[in-house]
């Protein structure tokens, strides 16, 4: 994949979706669609997505029980996701039963610690101990289980890559230089993240939010 920014369409209109997508396609490699487009579009709204010709990343997050999640891991399966997600706190059996049950040419990636939450927030959940090491911990578990790869923060990404030479790293939480955190709480720079080992980057608001969004994408891609 030669540019490796998939953008976050973080909205529940299609047709700004498909706008956004369209107006940015020649600066990204993917599109990533999130609970926020799949609550309000579905299946239906994906296949829309796909035809803008990219890579569609479904960033769902599933996490219940083993069997629930297999189910509605298959019940995506004719959507051929490039890319879905799967909480990795779910434990060994969901994440396994998760992979067993999608479509083979979809990388199952589990979701470590959201790039939202600080070591604060993981003492509050009563995880104790360090971002690093509650990652690694998950990154464990999910190579364990036959997952693909992860998503983690950027600021762990150096040291799961190194753990897990064939791992598949997803990245959220990418800013540019100087640009504004948001609701993020472990940043880098996009640079940064594929220097680290980052497979793929997610970028949403820093390029979705502009006022030039082609532009942004442009100017990010270009630092890379
Ligand atoms: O740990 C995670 C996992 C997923 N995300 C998702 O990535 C994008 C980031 O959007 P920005 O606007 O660039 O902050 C968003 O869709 C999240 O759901 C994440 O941020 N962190």
């Amino acid at each position: 994949m030669s540019n490796r920014i998939f953008v976050a369409i973080d909205t529940p209109d299609l047709e700004r979706a498909r706008a956004l997508a369209t107006r940015v396609r020649h600066h990204v490699g993917g599109l990533k669609l999130g609970l926020e487009f799949f609550c309000a579009n579905g299946p239906a709204g994906v296949r829309a997505m796909e035809e803008i010709g990219l890579p569609v990343f479904l960033d769902l997050k599933l996490h219940d029980i083993p069997n629930t999640v297999a189910k509605a891991v298959q019940s995506l399966a004719p959507l051929a996701p490039a890319i879905l997600t799967v909480h990795a706190a779910g434990g060994r059996a969901m994440l396994e039963d998760a992979k067993a049950a999608a479509h083979p040419d979809t990388k199952v990636v589990a979701v470590t610690m959201l790039t939202s939450l600080d070591e604060r927030d993981l003492a509050d959940t009563g995880v104790g101990g360090s971002a690093h090491d509650h990652v690694m911990r998950l990154a464990d578990l999910a190579r364990a289980a036959g997952l693909d790869g992860i998503v983690c923060s950027g600021a762990e990404v150096k040291a799961a890559h190194r753990a897990w030479p064939k791992g598949f790293f997803v990245v959220p939480g990418v800013r540019p230089a100087n640009g504004a955190a948001g609701d993020q709480k472990r940043v880098v720079t996009p640079r940064q993240a594929l220097d680290d080992g980052a497979s793929i980057l997610v970028i949403g608001r820093p390029i979705t939010q502009a006022e030039d969004p082609d532009a942004a994408a442009r100017a990010i891609e270009a630092t890379l």
